[in-house]
């Protein structure tokens, strides 16, 4: 018997993702405070969320027989400096403003934990980014795309037109790194 999946994510792009591999699951709500701690590592910090993510997911099934659940998390890091989702506008527009024309690193990881263990893999990748004007990041934050999206882009959006090159994963830059959820879900017996 195939392990019950559950994706602890309100991310629309992680349901599509996953849904892309064709594995079956649900999703269970979680409510993670997404907060680097002084002095922690920026990959350290993707883990340590999406660990959070997939333990709270857990919680929520508790008492489930052969519950699976996947936690993610998705930051954009230049300069050492963490990107999250931005809070508006303006942070978003400075977001855009810092991006342009320079290469930055996006890191996702995935973590999966069932009642008995758990198990984590992380993807990292280059994103770089062509020049943009100010009307090109005005155009884009009034587009509302940056909303929700950690380092206010969205790859699979519009800012496809802004990603002069891209070095490692399509779906973990998305939110998802599928090679390596595929690799754990089928340790934890939760996809063919
Ligand atoms: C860089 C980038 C991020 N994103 C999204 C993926 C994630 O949804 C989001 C990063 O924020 P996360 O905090 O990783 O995820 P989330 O809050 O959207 O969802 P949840 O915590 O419930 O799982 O940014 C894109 O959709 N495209 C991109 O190109």
């Amino acid at each position: 018997m195939r392990a019950m999946l559950y994706l602890a994510s309100q991310s629309p792009r992680r349901r599509q993702l996953l849904e892309q591999i064709g594995v079956r699951f649900e999703v269970v709500d979680v409510d993670v405070i997404e907060a680097r701690a002084p002095g922690e590592a920026a990959q350290a910090y993707v883990e340590r969320v999406a660990r959070d993510k997939a333990r709270a997911g857990l919680r929520r099934v508790d008492g489930e027989r052969a519950a699976v659940v996947l936690g993610a998390d998705t930051e954009v890091v230049l300069d050492d400096v963490v990107f999250g989702k931005p809070a508006d506008a303006e942070e978003a527009a400075a977001m855009l403003r810092r991006l342009a024309g320079r290469t930055h690193r996006v890191i996702s990881a995935v973590c999966v934990a069932d009642g008995a263990r758990e198990a984590c893999a992380v993807s990292l990748s280059e994103v770089t980014f062509a020049p943009l004007d100010e009307a090109a990041i005005a155009a884009y934050v009034a587009s509302g795309e940056p909303f929700g999206k950690a380092g206010a882009y969205a790859i699979q959006g519009r800012a496809a037109a802004f990603v002069a090159h891209l070095a490692g994963s399509y779906s973990g830059v998305m939110g998802l790194p599928l090679f390596e959820t595929c690799g754990l879900l089928r340790a934890f017996g939760a996809a063919p």
